[in-house]
């Protein structure tokens, strides 16, 4: 007997925040933030078919392959930075359980990630493939993707993960939003009019830094600065007013954590990236451009400098990607 199957295919974009500031520590040991990000199109690749018996299969490794990665990181294939979980505390698997649970799907799900997102970047990587997975599970099983229990599953796996669905309790649905502005621990989401022409160069440093070591190393300033001004300048397309605004309040505590940074930064600036600073929690850096050209002229004067740390660092001209990532499905024969 032959019987069909749906596959369906996403590929979660990473993200970089333009500003980050911290407006309270709060009770349960998170922040208040105040926060911009901007999807990018530097995405892993994730597959999802339901299965028959419960539970979630999921087969993870880096992209194009583990040794290639690697060595673009001038790290041996067993550098515990390459080290990601494939058991249940991959938020995939968290992000597809917790869909089955929440709307009693029978059977379970069978997954590949394919990673070229690097992890502890401050890229957002796991949220991503999370709010990707919870999309890919929403499709198959036909749940509407702007379901506000989507939103809510999300936002209880990790503070970026509900930005990667691309839609929010008041906005339902943005099918053309790259950015938005992020408050509360990050799950408070209004998402940003506009399509602004974003390239960036992001340098990944080949540092995994913890998030939760960078908060906690962190301190709210007396006087939080606002986002207004990075908002009205993405709204209005206002690329001199968006590089003057440019902010992470994080910056201070990953660069004592990983001192390496500041050598990042400053060999960056010395390359012409006048705009550069780090995104999330890090380790990763990024200079803003204003055109395509502009970037890849950067990224080449970055790769052929004679900084030491470039041999293992992975450098990209990035542009800005649509938010919810689109899901495709393929029908595929199941044969019994
Ligand atoms: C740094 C950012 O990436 C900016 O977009 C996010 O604020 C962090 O988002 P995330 O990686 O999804 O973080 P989560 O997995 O939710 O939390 C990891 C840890 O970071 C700290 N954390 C996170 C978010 C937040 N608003 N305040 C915090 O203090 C907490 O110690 C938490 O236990
Ligand atoms: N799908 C996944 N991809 C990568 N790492 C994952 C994944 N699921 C769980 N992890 C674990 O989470 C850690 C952090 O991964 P990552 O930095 O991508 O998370 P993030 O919080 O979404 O992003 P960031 O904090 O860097 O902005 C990894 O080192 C790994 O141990």
């Amino acid at each position: 007997m032959i019987d069909v199957q749906r596959i369906a295919t996403v590929n979660p974009p990473a993200k970089l925040n333009l500003f980050l500031e911290l407006v309270a520590r709060r009770k349960d040991g998170y922040h208040d933030i105040d926060t911009v990000m901007v999807a990018i199109d530097w995405c892993d690749h994730l597959t999802v078919r339901r299965t028959r018996d419960p539970g979630v299969l999921l087969k993870c490794d880096w992209a194009p392959s583990r040794a290639e990665y690697a060595a673009s990181l001038g790290i041996s294939s067993s550098d515990p930075l390459l080290d990601i979980p494939t058991d249940d505390s991959n938020l995939v698997c968290k992000a597809l359980n917790a869909f089955a649970d929440h709307f009693d799907i029978e059977g379970g799900f069978a997954c590949t990630l394919d990673k070229y997102v690097p992890a502890g970047a401050g890229m957002g990587g796991a949220s991503s493939d999370a709010a990707s997975a919870l999309l890919a599970a929403a499709r198959l099983c036909d749940v509407p993707e702007n379901h506000q229990a989507l939103v809510s599953i999300a936002s209880a796996i990790g503070s970026d993960v509900p930005f990667f669905l691309g839609c929010s309790s008041d906005q339902p649905s943005n099918r053309s939003a790259t950015a938005a502005k992020a408050t509360g621990t990050g799950t408070d989401l209004e998402f940003l009019r506009n399509r602004f022409p974003f390239h960036a160069v992001v340098v990944f440093p080949g540092i995994n830094l913890s998030t939760a070591k960078v908060y906690a190393q962190s301190s709210v300033p007396p006087i939080p600065l606002s986002s207004g001004a990075i908002v009205d300048a993405w709204t209005s397309l206002d690329f001199q007013e968006l590089s003057k605004q440019l902010m992470n309040r994080l910056s201070d505590p990953a660069r004592k954590l990983a001192p390496q940074i500041d050598e990042i930064l400053e060999s960056m600036w010395r390359n012409g990236a006048i705009t550069c600073q780090l995104t999330g929690s890090g380790s990763a850096c990024f200079a803003l451009c204003q055109t395509k050209g502009d970037a890849e002229a950067l990224e080449s004067t970055i790769r052929s400098s004679e900084n030491a740390w470039l041999e293992n660092a992975i450098v990209r001209t990035v542009a800005a990607a649509q938010l919810p990532p689109r899901v495709s499905i393929q029908t595929i024969p199941e044969i019994d």
